[in-house]
């Protein structure tokens, strides 16, 4: 069996964001629109901060509006929902993104109900997620999406295939299963509790790992040919021994890769296949949502 095809979703993204900087060109000049995004903050997780920084950079890159509130880590909810509030009610932003995880003192729950569904581009609000569930245009997750395009690139039509959706998260397993559904794949959505996980796998056409357990998904559980979908972003220590001593870390998927790609028909690495396509699609969600506001056609080629 030949190696599988790696699909690469640094390049797939980085031409995304070329097609969505062209969109918003056109919009400023046709319709004096410019899609703004506002990412909120909480907090000093570092590994949060990276990914805000370079949802700003690239957001600015396509030549949008780009705003980033930095709240201290002590912020109190009352403060927080003021401030969603302000960017709801802020003309110049189509977009907010409250990142997640937030501090323990914050419920979740209740600041991104505050969110305005038309200005939720991560997709995580119910009104949302209900749309998404009964095939209603909706703000589609990033992870998800950028994931679904991947795949329509890679296999094309989707009809009919068994896809297998380990991990049953309501910010990628749940949205994933139901975009593969609308798809018309056959839909298994399997957890920590699913009985005889590798013999579900064994059966999956399209494979999407969403697990967040470092290399979990073994190489023989995996049908030859299939598709494989890595959505994991574990940091574990370096290899070199001496380097981990040291603190270095290095950043593994939730499947086993280099077995994986030796009976997969396709693969998407890690780092360079999901997450970048979860920060080109934030934009695309952006500009999706400063048409919609503004009434004007969304432009084609940037999203499903
Ligand atoms: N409200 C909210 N929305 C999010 O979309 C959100 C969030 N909160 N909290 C944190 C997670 C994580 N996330 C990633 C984005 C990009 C990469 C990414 O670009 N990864 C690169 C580099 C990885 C690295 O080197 O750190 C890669 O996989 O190649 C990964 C992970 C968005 N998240």
């Amino acid at each position: 069996m030949a190696e599988a095809r790696i699909i690469d979703g640094k390049g797939f993204a980085a031409g995304l964001r070329a097609r969505i900087a062209t969109a918003v060109d056109q919009l400023r000049t046709a319709h004096a629109l410019v899609p703004g995004l506002a990412v909120v903050l909480v907090g000093e997780d570092p590994a949060s901060a990276i990914y805000v920084r370079s949802k700003g950079e690239q957001t600015r890159e396509a030549g949008m509006h780009s705003v980033t509130h930095r709240l201290d880590a002590a912020t109190s909810q009352e403060d927080l929902l003021r401030l969603v509030n302000q960017l709801n009610n802020d003309p110049s932003i189509h977009g907010i993104l409250v990142q997640l995880p937030l501090p323990a003192h914050i419920d979740s729950q209740t600041v991104l109900a505050a969110i305005d569904p038309a200005k939720d581009v991560d997709g995580f609000h119910v009104i949302n997620a209900g749309r998404l569930s009964i095939g209603l245009p909706s703000q589609v997750p990033c992870t998800p999406l950028g994931c679904m395009l991947l795949l329509k690139d890679t296999v094309g039509d989707l009809r009919g295939l068994h896809a297998v959706v380990i991990g049953r998260s309501n910010i990628v397993g749940k949205p994933m299963a139901q975009l593969l559904l609308q798809a018309d794949c056959t839909v298994t959505i399997a957890h920590s509790r699913t009985r005889d996980l590798p013999a579900i796998c064994r059966e999956a056409d399209i494979l999407v790992a969403a697990v967040g357990r470092p290399e979990m998904v073994k190489g023989d559980w995996i049908k030859e040919g299939a598709v494989v979908i890595d959505v994991g972003v574990n940091r574990v220590p370096a290899r070199d021994p001496a380097a981990a001593a040291a603190g270095k870390t290095r950043i593994v998927g939730d499947v086993a890769y280099a077995e994986a790609a030796s009976v997969a028909g396709a693969i998407t690495p890690v780092p360079g296949g999901v997450g970048p396509m979860t920060i080109a699609c934030l934009l695309s969600n952006t500009v999706t949502a400063a048409c919609r506001a503004a009434g004007v056609p969304v432009p084609a080629g940037i999203g499903l």
